[in-house]
């Protein structure tokens, strides 16, 4: 007789079983049970459901079970702490993690089911702008991967990054409505749930111990509800949590309004509170200076550090030994809060002195920054803390207080430096540097690439350096090759496979290494390009449908994806375009290799700049897919939507691998170790992390131009002119002057002035600069690429020598040298 004791769920095999029968017999219970549909009448969603739900079962046992054995072990836990998760399309990543793609593959054969359809059914959960989103994902997938028990904690935005279209030319942003079919794969927890306060003021008390408190009377109090997603790792049984928070009104609707007939003010509360998880702002760089965006900053943190402190009181005990359970990475400055909430909670609801609380708060965080960009380093106005989060501020000025005194004891009162390391900006607004109250509240500061930690250590955060050199570390980037390979390119897996003679290397990137013996070999070259060749028809098929462009596979495919950004040159690659157009034309003898010019990438909804360069992008394509003249020659196209999913067809199908930002700019990049994975070679700057890719790949397999990132600063201390560069290229100023004429705008002058007259006068990211060395190297890439066999040996050397950018490396790296935590392998 089944009873509550007795009933052991995770055994019943139709609920676990990862037999096609099981499969089978649990997709048709689903469809009937869950999504109640006879098969029928079912639509695409109904099937797709069933199918997740199938998959998602399977994720609960391991899930479940790690969660149990986590807690009864007590095991140390890395809580990491993001505003954004660009998880990408779930139900093909766990199949492939539970190792079950080809058997779900035919279990639905069997059903007369296409799982290629299936699949493209799921709308991508788009909660993040770009890598450092991504980054975010691939470190969950590493974590549970390398069986580091964590916890991610972040936001259930409502809506994601807009979905791109193209209309005429121009960006187009669409509300990405994600959930609007459900999310099969997360768990409401509406028992989890936490208050947290805004507005309002604090006022001292006396407890009863007689101890000077204080206590924070908010002007309002929101909920947030904890959404769990399990996320399995790759080949093993352990699942860690991705905890995200969903925010609601405590009273949802007010029945007195409503009686008086103010039925706004009845649901009004509750409009507002949600508005706080409603949608992800749209900006990769940029700090963000709303008071919305501030609100969700704290939303989160204050939810995910009220829920670790509830985990450790009711699996460990008292609180003095949370920092030895728990360890928590802050990504970028977005969590930065989490310093003073801690304390806050500490301090005010545990009644903790100000020492022995500091001593928690500063042995629990570590702190990671993505970038040195200074309109990217989050400040807020004082005001707006006083108004909004006045209990924190005041716990912001004593952390400052105290950490200043330190400051003045060891460097003698030296103003200057107090002012610079102070967590308050002085000047017409005074505002919290957020940066340095994470730095003040961390035991580790990291960087995302060499370059850019030493860069770090030099100028942005050259003064903590000074002070605590022993906090910087580098870590750089890594991407899952789980995603990004298995996933995004199952004919290389499969050749992998078949040359190291098993699996292994999915979890062991550097095994990859014994590709090496095979450069030179010829069978192994056709095995290689034919790959190759498939991604690049795989994805002019799925362009064609997509856009009716057609590309040609057989033309060199040269990549450019990520966010349009100035300091990432999107504009440079199109000079380059222009370039060639012009010389394709007027030079019959000039006829380099075809080329295919592809980009992606979407621009920040206020950053004018960036969306006059997709215009610009389309707007050179419409004329030169347009010319006779130069058809078959050159072709260039924007592929709309850049986001996981697009990501996952046009890595595998790149030959050529665009990484050009200025040098010193890209504090790593992570598209760059993608493409590098799918035997894409690189055109690059010594910059973020293509310094180290060169370096592992071999400097005669990397496509190096451009100055570097001192050189950089030697002509900027120089004072750079780059009109001067325009004035002594002739070729450049042409290119320059037919963009200006109106060629690519149906006659309008005017419509691109705003970047070229940018170019000639500001240049701020030396385009012209580095103009001149760019063409030479894609001159070389043209001369090599006719040469098969010798692109064939890079190519395969990039991925050989590619496995020290997994994220499996990066995650052991932060385990080891930062978090302190060990794996903590789950039997099923
Ligand atoms: N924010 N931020 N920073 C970035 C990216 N834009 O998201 O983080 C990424 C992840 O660390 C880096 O690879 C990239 O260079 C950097 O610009």
């Amino acid at each position: 007789m089944v009873t509550a004791e007795t009933s052991q769920p995770v055994t019943d095999p139709t609920r676990i079983g990862l037999t096609k029968e099981a499969l089978k017999q649990a997709f048709v219970d689903n469809l009937f049970y869950i999504q109640g549909r006879f098969r029928d009448v079912a639509t695409a969603n109904d099937i797709y459901m069933a199918a997740a739900f199938t998959v998602r079962d399977r994720l609960l046992a391991r899930w479940l079970k790690s969660a149990q054995h986590f807690k009864e072990s007590g095991a140390r836990t890395l809580c990491y702490l993001s505003a954004e998760y660009l998880l990408g399309p779930h139900l093909i990543n766990n199949l492939i993690n539970l190792g079950i793609l080809e058997t779900a593959r035919e279990a639905g054969e069997e059903l007369g089911l296409d799982l290629g359809e299936i699949l493209a059914t799921e709308e991508e959960p788009g909660l993040g702008n770009g890598g450092l989103g991504r980054l975010a994902a691939c470190f969950m997938d590493s974590l549970a991967t390398g069986q580091i028990p964590a916890i991610g904690y972040g936001i259930r935005y409502e809506f994601g990054i807009f979905d791109q279209a193209i209309e005429n030319g121009w960006q187009v942003e669409k509300s990405d409505t994600w959930l609007k079919n459900g999310n099969p794969w997360e768990i409401p927890r509406p028992k989890i749930t936490f208050p947290v306060r805004y507005f309002g003021h604090t006022e001292p008390y006396q407890d009863e111990q007689g101890r000077l408190r204080i206590r924070w009377i908010p002007g309002l109090v929101v909920e947030g509800v904890a959404h769990d997603t399990p996320i399995l790792g790759y080949g093993v049984a352990n699942a860690n949590l991705l905890r995200l928070w969903k925010a609601q009104a405590t009273e949802s609707f007010d029945f007195q309004a409503f009686s008086t007939g103010d039925y706004y003010r009845a649901v009004q509360a509750k409009i507002e509170a949600e508005t706080i998880s409603k949608v992800l702002y749209p900006n990769d760089e940029p700090a963000v200076g709303k008071e919305l965006r501030l609100k969700q900053q704290y939303f989160f943190v204050s939810c995910s550090i009220q829920d670790m402190v509830r985990l450790h009181l009711a699996t460990v005990g008292p609180l003095d030994t949370f920092a030895d359970k728990f360890v928590a990475q802050l990504n970028d400055t977005h969590p930065a809060l989490a310093v003073a909430e801690l304390m806050r909670i500490l301090l005010d609801e545990h009644g903790l002195a100000w020492e022995p609380a500091w001593d928690i708060t500063h042995r629990t965080f570590a702190f990671t920054n993505h970038t040195l960009l200074p309109e990217a380093l989050e400040t807020w106005p004082i005001e707006l803390f006083e108004r909004l989060l006045p209990r924190l501020l005041e716990i912001i000025y004593e952390i400052n207080r105290r950490f200043l005194d330190e400051v003045r004891v060891r460097y003698l009162a030296d103003e200057a430096r107090i002012a610079r390391l102070s967590l308050i900006a002085e000047g017409e607004t005074r505002r919290v540097r957020m940066a340095h109250l994470a730095a003040v509240g961390s035991f580790a500061i990291n960087g995302v690439a060499a370059l850019h930690t030493d860069l770090l250590k030099t100028t942005v955060m050259r003064d903590f350096h000074e002070l605590w050199p022993d906090r910087f570390h580098n870590v750089t980037n890594g991407v899952s090759p789980r995603r990004f390979i298995v996933v995004s390119n199952r004919r290389l897996a499969r050749l992998l496979t078949s040359v190291c003679g098993n699996e292994d290397w999915m979890r062991d990137l550097t095994a990859l290494r014994r590709l090496e013996s095979l450069a030179e070999d010829q069978g192994f070259h056709e095995d290689w390009r034919r790959v190759k060749l498939a991604a690049k028809d795989q994805l002019a098929r799925w362009l064609a449908a997509k856009t009716g462009v057609r590309i040609d596979p057989q033309t060199l495919f040269d990549v450019q994806a990520k966010r349009i950004h100035e300091y990432k040159r999107q504009h440079l690659n199109l000079l380059h375009i222009v370039g060639l157009y012009q010389r394709i034309k007027q030079d019959a003898q000039f006829r380099p290799p075809p080329r295919t010019f592809l980009f992606g990438g979407k621009a920040a909804p206020s950053y004018a700049m960036a969306k006059l360069i997709i215009k610009l992008i389309n707007a050179v394509a419409e004329v030169v897919n347009g010319d006779p003249q130069v058809n078959g020659h050159i072709r260039v196209v924007f592929v709309p939507d850049f986001n996981v999913t697009t990501g996952q067809l046009l890595y595998p199908a790149a030959d050529l691998s665009e990484q050009i930002s200025l040098a010193g700019k890209e504090a790593s990049g992570t598209g760059n170790m993608k493409f590098a994975m799918n035997g894409a070679l690189t055109i690059g700057t010594l910059d973020g992390a293509n310094i180290e890719i060169r370096d592992a790949v071999g400097p005669e397999n990397f496509f190096l131009f451009g100055l570097t990132e001192a050189e950089v600063r030697q002509r900027q201390a120089d004072g750079y002119r780059p009109s001067d560069i325009y004035h002594g290229d002739p070729e450049l100023a042409t290119i320059i002057d037919l963009i200006d004429s109106g060629l690519f705008a149906h006659g309008d002058k005017t419509l691109f002035r705003p970047l070229t007259e940018n170019l000639l006068r500001h240049d701020p990211f030396m385009v012209l600069a580095d103009f001149r060395a760019y063409v030479s190297c894609q001159t070389l890439i043209d001369e090599v690429f006719q040469d098969s066999a010798r692109w064939t040996r890079m190519s395969i050397l990039n991925v050989a020598r590619i496995g020290h950018f997994s994220s499996d490396r990066a995650i052991r790296e932060y385990g080891e040298r930062i978090w302190k935590v060990e794996p903590v392998p789950i039997q099923v």
